[in-house]
């Protein structure tokens, strides 16, 4: 891809999607340029990255033809208001922040602005990333294409209707988090069964993620997975009754539905 590519703000998840789009060679460093509030992150993103770097967010707006949005959602208003008369007509706007909606970015810069929502999230880092991406009515289907282009270079991509946005941490954005929470369980119950920690950790994790594969890849359903695993009268059967015992699949939907209304109560102070 030709086009210059901007990130304003390089914390964790710029850094990820940075690195999957090197990595896989869909953008170069030349392409990209950067800004972060300190210079101590500018001078690790040119010593790690080797991309270009400003510490003038307007710089970065008129250099880029796809400016990402990598801050915090608090500061959108501030930097739109900012960047707004830097940016050349047809850039491409595109947020990862939760909370940030269509509307919200189009009202800051005016109407006529191209604006994507995307919410990535870390894994794209090993090029396993998983971005829902929505779009305004002024994103034409082959800017769209593009977009989707840079984030299949760090993984999967889902276009969703952007009602559907607010859904999409709990589900994919901020699940890594609560399944590294569960590899680290699983890992501490080797442990106490005797299995030496780095062990566990290598076992904890490969079966996560053949689990995962086996869902994506034989298509079965995940109860008739895990109904595979348990041996009538056996070990595994014995797990899952006290997993529901404990409500975990409660617990679960439950964490979920706290942070859709976080993402909501994100939005409502962006509006
Ligand atoms: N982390 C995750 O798993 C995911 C995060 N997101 C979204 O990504 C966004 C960023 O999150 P994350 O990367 O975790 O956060 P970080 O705190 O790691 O990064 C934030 C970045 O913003 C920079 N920054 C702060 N103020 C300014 C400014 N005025 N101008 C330019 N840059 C600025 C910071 O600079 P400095 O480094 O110098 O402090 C830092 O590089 C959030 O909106 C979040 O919702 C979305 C999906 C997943
Ligand atoms: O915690 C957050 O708000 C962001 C959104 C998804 C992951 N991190």
């Amino acid at each position: 891809m030709e086009k210059k590519i901007g990130f304003i703000g390089c914390g964790k998840m710029a850094q990820a999607m940075i690195e999957g789009m090197l990595g896989t060679g869909t953008a170069s460093r030349g392409q990209i340029m950067v800004s972060a509030s300190s210079e101590q992150t500018l001078e690790f993103a040119r010593e790690k990255y080797g991309v270009l770097t400003s510490r003038n967010n307007k710089e970065v707006a008129s250099h880029a033809d796809f400016l990402i949005l990598a801050v915090k959602p608090d500061l959108h208003r501030a930097i739109l208001s900012e960047i707004r008369t830097s940016m050349e007509a047809g850039t491409v706007i595109i947020t990862i922040a939760a909370g940030v909606s269509l509307h919200f970015i189009e009202k800051e810069l005016g109407g006529s602005a191209k604006v994507v929502r995307t919410m990535p999230n870390t894994p794209s880092l090993i090029g396993e990333g998983l971005s829902a991406v929505c779009r305004n009515q002024q994103v034409t289907d082959e800017e769209l294409s593009q977009v989707l282009a840079l984030y299949n270079s760090f993984g999967k991509t889902e276009v969703l209707k952007e009602e559907l946005m607010d859904a999409v941490p709990a589900i994919s954005g901020s699940s890594p988090a609560y399944v590294y929470m569960f590899i680290e369980a699983l890992a501490d119950g080797g442990v106490r069964d005797g299995i030496p920690r780095a062990q566990a950790y290598t076992m904890a994790a490969q079966a996560v993620l053949g689990a995962a594969k086996m869902v994506l890849e034989t298509g079965m359903h995940p109860g008739a997975l895990k109904d595979n695993v348990c041996t009538p009268g056996g070990a595994t059967i014995q797990a899952v009754a006290a997993l529901e015992q404990h409500n975990f699949r409660a617990a679960i939907l439950s964490a979920m539905e706290s942070c859709t209304q976080k993402s909501k109560d994100l939005q409502r102070g962006n509006q």
